[in-house]
């Protein structure tokens, strides 16, 4: 089901090149079916939204808008440990974003001069929250609760339709309670499409953000600069760094946990002992008999998992940072050593109590995070993703004066002469 690979500088090259086809083989040919959706529903609007939802999702939605009614009835008729779950969920959720808030801040100077910044929240937002092979609440919170906080105007949710074209209730109970304020049964491309062209029935948003698959991570990727866009939040990785002092059971579940998202997931383990790698391939032999999406994270697991034994710790380490994972655990016999040396992966469980999972749901930290070794570069979703900030500038006349030959040159030296004129008119009799 995973091999276990002895690394050599040969071997774990060689994976990372499989796991990169994973992006761009795949996207040859979804690039270009989902080129077609983007531009369909483009040209054709409500029309294109239809026919695609009919052929991806099954059955055609009874509305592609869920009325608010059934928005709030969601509410009123939802199980109270599941709403309490997530009013829990949703406290750890707003207590870890609120510290991301920025201030505006005002400058004034002693010679009058006054510079700021202003920030404030994003008029029109899109989130996506995926539902295609398993609907997801949580991701509801992790989009809106920093969107709330940041003061954005207007949040509009896409979900896929369940096969009967209704829309989940769990997910619309999520939505009652973070205040999301429409919400369209829109998976896939299309929902995506129709949130940066807008449509006859959806309207156009400033920026789309959310995790999604390979269709919804290609399609905001096409559709970047039409509209803003958070990062590419695609199939979720695991990648475990653990030493002998790991019980296999605790790695085991932990790298199915992910793999279960997704055919396309990868999970790897990085160990410096042959004995835990042993155990781990055994403990997932073992778990994979018991979980009800077992066809998927065997698959998964074949394709694009894999187990590594590395003889140096600092090796395992440099691996770790080179695949920058969306999930990086550290089951190491002393876990804080290492938050200073892990710097690419989108987010980092440290101990034996910190599973994958937790913050999936519960930690705080938002699980919309950078995949395919985009962690180089991305950050996790946070409040900075719905804010826009403006600058100010306010002068006095003996300021600029005195601020005039540096300016001039400076113009000057550009060769942009009706830029230096701007500050002379200004100053002559
Ligand atoms: N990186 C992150 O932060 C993060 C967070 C949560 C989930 N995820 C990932 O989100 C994904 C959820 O995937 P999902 O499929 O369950 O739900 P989804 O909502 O992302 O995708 C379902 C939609 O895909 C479209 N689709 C399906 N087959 C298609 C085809 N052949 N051509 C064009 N479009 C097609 C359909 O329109 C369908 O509505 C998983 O990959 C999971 O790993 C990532
Ligand atoms: N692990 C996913 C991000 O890759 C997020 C998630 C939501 N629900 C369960 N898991
Ligand atoms: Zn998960």
């Amino acid at each position: 089901m995973i091999e276990i690979i002895k690394a050599d500088g040969t071997a774990e090259q060689n994976y990372m090149k499989l796991l990169k086809s994973r992006s761009t083989q795949v996207s040859k040919t979804v690039t270009e079916s989902v080129s077609k959706i983007l531009e369909d529903v483009r040209e054709q609007g409500d029309r294109a939204l239809l026919a695609y939802t009919e052929k991806f999702d099954g059955k055609l939605p009874k509305f592609i808008e869920v009325p608010r009614e059934e928005i709030n009835d969601a509410l009123s008729e939802a199980d109270e440990d599941y709403v309490n779950a997530l009013l829990n969920a949703i406290e750890n959720i707003s207590d870890f974003h609120n510290r991301q808030k920025q201030q505006s801040f005002i400058n004034p100077k002693q010679n009058g001069v006054i510079l700021g910044q202003r920030i404030r929240g994003l008029k029109r937002v899109g989130i996506y929250v995926p539902g295609g092979t398993a609907a997801y609440p949580s991701s509801v919170l992790m989009n809106a609760v920093p969107a709330k906080i940041a003061g954005v105007e207007e949040i509009v949710m896409v979900t896929p339709p369940l096969s009967d074209g209704t829309a989940n209730p769990d997910i619309l109970v999520a939505a009652a309670l973070c205040g999301v304020d429409r919400v369209f049964l829109l998976g896939g491309a299309q929902a995506v499409a129709a949130l940066a062209y807008g449509t006859e029935s959806v309207p156009k948003v400033d920026k789309i953000v959310g995790p999604g698959n390979i269709y919804v991570a290609t399609a905001k990727k096409l559709l970047y600069g039409t509209v803003d866009i958070d990062m590419i939040a695609g199939p979720s990785e695991i990648l475990i760094l653990a030493d002998e002092t790991a019980p296999a059971s605790y790695v085991a579940a932990d790298l199915m946990s992910q793999a279960e998202h997704d055919v396309l997931a990868s999970a790897i383990l990085v160990t410096t002992s042959e004995k835990l790698a042993k155990e781990t391939v055994k403990e997932l032999e073992r778990q994979v008999k018991e979980l009800s999406r077992k066809e998927i994270i065997e698959r998964s697991l074949r394709d694009f998992g894999a187990v590594f034994v590395c003889e140096q710790v600092d090796y395992a380490v440099e691996l770790a940072n080179e695949f920058a994972p969306e999930h990086l655990e550290v089951m190491m016999q002393n876990p804080m050593e290492y938050i200073g040396r892990l710097d690419n992966a989108g987010s980092v469980f440290l101990g034996n109590y910190a599973p994958e999972p937790l913050g999936d749901y519960f930690a705080g930290p938002n699980h919309v995070l950078p995949t395919s070794g985009t962690a180089r570069f991305f950050s996790p979703l946070s409040v900075d993703a719905f804010i826009k900030k403006s600058s100010y500038i306010y002068y006095t006349e003996d300021a600029l004066r005195e601020a005039h030959d540096d300016i001039v040159l400076l113009a000057n030296k550009e060769g942009l002469t009706a830029h230096a004129n701007s500050i002379i008119v200004r100053y002559q009799d």
